[in-house]
């Protein structure tokens, strides 16, 4: 039978992996969201059909896994509130937060939690996530294969040994979705200044960013040979990538990278602090 599993806070990534869980059969009826807003609760039931609560301690209360999924700002006060439900019951504690740690959150929530951290993506709703995961001293292998059957059920998985290594995961496929959004927007664009219609530039993006993507993924060559293979000597593909090279593309990605690496290492910073407010 599957757990149940209750998501605080049901924004973009909860969602995703919602949908992503439902898609996969998982039973709706063992699938809980929290959110403040009614609006968002509505609709999460309207289009998703699971129970949507306000209250964090009663969803939280139901659960055999909490997935806390509000935002590294917001994740602080979240867990002080649910100390006390989770200590009563202690359910495995599933962190998609970017950045905070795995320390910080245990002591916030009161302590000898066993706590998965999972750096998912927004692809997980359509079945195509990637998910790094990292699990503290105190979840057991059956938690450890819980966490991971969840995950898996919305694409592929890779577990991490050392906590800092999932600021790595963040900033290659946690945010990475984002990046290859941002590489289709301008490409789409470009095909449109170019002449073509807006719907073909897009469809003819789409379908080589996908192809790109498979035919690297069914290949046992690497991303530079493949690169190679559409580069004709004198070429069209080399009038381009010279372009990428004399703008600096590589070194323009591994900042970008870095950035978003060193961001989640100041947000564990920042906010693994105990605050005033909420001691
Ligand atoms: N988006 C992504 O691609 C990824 C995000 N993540 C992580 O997932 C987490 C959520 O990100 P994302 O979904 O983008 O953010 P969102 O802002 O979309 O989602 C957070 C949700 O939590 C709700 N919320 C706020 N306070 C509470 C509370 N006290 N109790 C319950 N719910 C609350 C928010 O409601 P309201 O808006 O009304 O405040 C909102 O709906 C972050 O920690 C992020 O680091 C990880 C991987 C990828
Ligand atoms: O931008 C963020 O902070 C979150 C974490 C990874 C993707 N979105």
């Amino acid at each position: 039978m599957d757990a149940t599993i209750a998501f605080i806070g049901a924004g973009n990534m909860a969602r995703s992996l919602i949908g992503g869980l439902i898609n996969s059969s998982y039973d709706r009826q063992r699938l809980l969201a929290t959110d403040p807003n009614e609006d968002a609760r509505q609709q999460l039931t309207s289009t998703l059909g699971i129970s949507a609560l306000a209250d964090n301690h009663e969803a939280a209360g139901k659960a055999d896994v909490v997935v806390l999924a509000v935002k590294p700002q917001q994740l602080q006060a979240v867990c002080r509130e649910l100390a006390d439900t989770v200590q009563q019951h202690k359910p495995l504690i599933v962190s998609i937060a970017a950045g905070i740690r795995s320390d910080d959150i245990d002591r916030w929530l009161g302590g000898s939690m066993a706590i998965v951290r999972a750096m998912p993506n927004t692809p997980a709703l359509v079945g195509s996530g990637a998910s790094g995961l990292y699990a503290n001293a105190a979840v057991t292998p059956e938690q450890k294969e819980l966490a991971e059957n969840i995950l898996r059920a919305v694409g592929i998985t890779v577990w991490v040994n050392k906590e800092t290594l999932l600021d790595a995961v963040t900033a290659v496929s946690g945010s990475g979705p984002a990046y290859f959004f941002l590489f289709m927007e301008a490409l789409s664009e470009a095909g449109e200044r170019l002449g073509l219609e807006a719907e073909d530039a897009r469809l003819l993006t789409l379908q080589t960013a996908l192809g790109a993507a498979r035919m690297a993924m069914e290949s046992e060559e690497p991303f530079a040979t493949l690169r190679q293979k559409v580069t004709s000597p004198g070429g069209t593909t080399e009038a381009a990538l010279k372009v990428f090279g004399r703008e600096g593309c590589s070194e323009i990605i591994d900042q970008a990278a870095q950035a978003a690496y060193q961001r989640a290492g100041e947000l564990a910073e920042q906010l693994g602090r105990d605050t005033k407010e909420t001691n």
